[in-house]
């Protein structure tokens, strides 16, 4: 295994030190347990620093690092900013037969702080969150990465309400709509509509129908469209902001499985009843995230720009935000925190079926070719112009 020269740049240039041995490291608890890995909380022997150790799963260790893991250390390599997790380290084990990601430590993950404050979101506590989101979300774009896995679990917070996206195990480059991507991204109750309907040119516009459900998750302190199958979240979604047609989403009839899927008879959006204090130009950002034709959805870029965030409540700044005890060490009981934590071990289960699939094909073909088989090419630009749309 040759896991040194795994996580070096191809240029050398943003090379991670990958010869700190594990037991530099004193594990605390476990926090978090995903597809790509199980995450501890740990501290460094040498320094006292409290940091997140990822541990990758390496079931078929004798070949390497799977490409999957690969892809998140090549992006995260290339998203240095405030609001993205920083990747510090890559450290191994002692017979150099496993792998961790050292990360820095963050309090919360929004997920489970959702699920256990005993109150929800101001305005303004949300608008600060959500400019964070923003921000990160149009760095990436800009540098021509879709996450493919933005929900409030994947949103860390640190103490000083700095919010950082993390879990980068799905993200990928794209080109805008030449190629097709897999259609199997994107957690259930933020998958876009076009994903649903099995459009494989996707655009990095997936990531932005996330931030919309974000957007309304923080606001109501619950799920958007909390469904179980791919068929409930189209009609919840259709019974929330009416049907999709033609007229609205130039291309939508032609769409793979549109004549597979019998949608409500629903000509209304309802997003205004279903959020009856947001103003007037919040529910016109949310419109604007939440639309049907990926090509009208509103950009990073754009929604930063809203006259939402220039309005009262007025974003409450970092430094006003309130502390909540950490969510790594509450205990969830609610309802709310089942349901997420079903749909997220559902989730986990589809993906490390795929991932094995994944790491078998990729062994077979081209390690940095198609979406099967890693995304993240040596050649690959790490910024390349800022598209169009911006
Ligand atoms: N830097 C960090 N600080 C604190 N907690 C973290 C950190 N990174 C991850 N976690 C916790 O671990 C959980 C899982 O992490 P992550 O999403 O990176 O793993 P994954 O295996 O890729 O998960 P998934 O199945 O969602 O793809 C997060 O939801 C969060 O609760």
């Amino acid at each position: 295994m040759s896991e040194p020269s795994l996580a070096t740049g191809a240029s050398g240039e943003n090379a991670l030190p990958v010869i700190d041995p594990v037991q530099n490291y004193e594990k605390i608890r476990r926090i978090g347990e995903g597809t790509y890995g199980t995450v501890y909380k740990a501290r460094d022997r040498r320094t006292g620093e409290v940091v997140a150790l990822k541990q990758l799963r390496m079931e078929r260790e004798r070949d390497g690092m799977p490409v999957t893991s690969m892809r998140e250390l090549r992006v995260l390599q290339t998203c240095r900013h405030p609001s993205i997790v920083e990747l510090k380290k890559v450290v191994t084990g002692s017979k150099l037969d496993s792998v961790f990601l050292v990360f820095e430590y963050c309090s919360h993950d929004l997920g489970r702080l959702v699920d256990t404050i005993p109150r929800k979101f101001s305005e303004s506590e949300v608008k600060c969150l959500l400019l964070q989101i923003l921000e990160a979300v149009d760095f990436m774009h800009a540098r021509w990465i879709m996450h493919r896995d933005l929900k409030l679990s994947n949103l860390l917070l640190t103490k000083d309400s700095r919010l950082k996206i993390c879990d980068f195990g799905l993200a990928r480059y794209f080109r805008a709509h030449e190629e097709a991507y897999t259609p199997r991204v994107v957690t259930l109750w933020y998958r876009a509509p076009e994903i649903l309907l099995g459009l494989e040119t996707y655009t990095e516009a997936v990531d932005m129908w996330s931030v919309g459900c974000i957007m309304a998750e923080l606001l109501r302190c619950e799920p958007l469209f909390p469904a179980k199958t791919e068929m409930q979240l189209l009609q919840m979604i259709t019974a929330l902001i009416g049907a999709p047609n033609e007229r609205i989403w130039p291309g939508y009839s032609s769409l793979p499985l549109t004549s597979k899927m019998t949608l409500p008879d629903q000509p209304y959006n309802l997003l205004e009843r279903e959020l009856p204090h947001l103003s007037a130009e919040g529910t016109d950002l949310l419109n604007r995230f939440l639309t049907y034709d990926p090509d009208k959805r509103i950009t990073a870029r754009q929604a930063l720009r809203h006259p939402y965030f220039r309005q009262n409540p007025f974003p409450r700044p970092r430094a006003d935000m309130p502390q909540f005890p950490s969510a790594h060490d509450a205990e969830l009981h609610s309802n709310q925190a089942h349901r997420r934590a079903q749909m997220e071990e559902q989730e986990a289960d589809t993906r490390k079926k795929r991932r094995a699939q994944q790491d078998v094909d990729s062994r077979f073909g081209d390690v940095f070719g198609g979406d099967g088989g890693g995304a993240f090419g040596a050649a690959e630009p790490a910024v390349r112009a800022v598209r169009h749309r911006h």
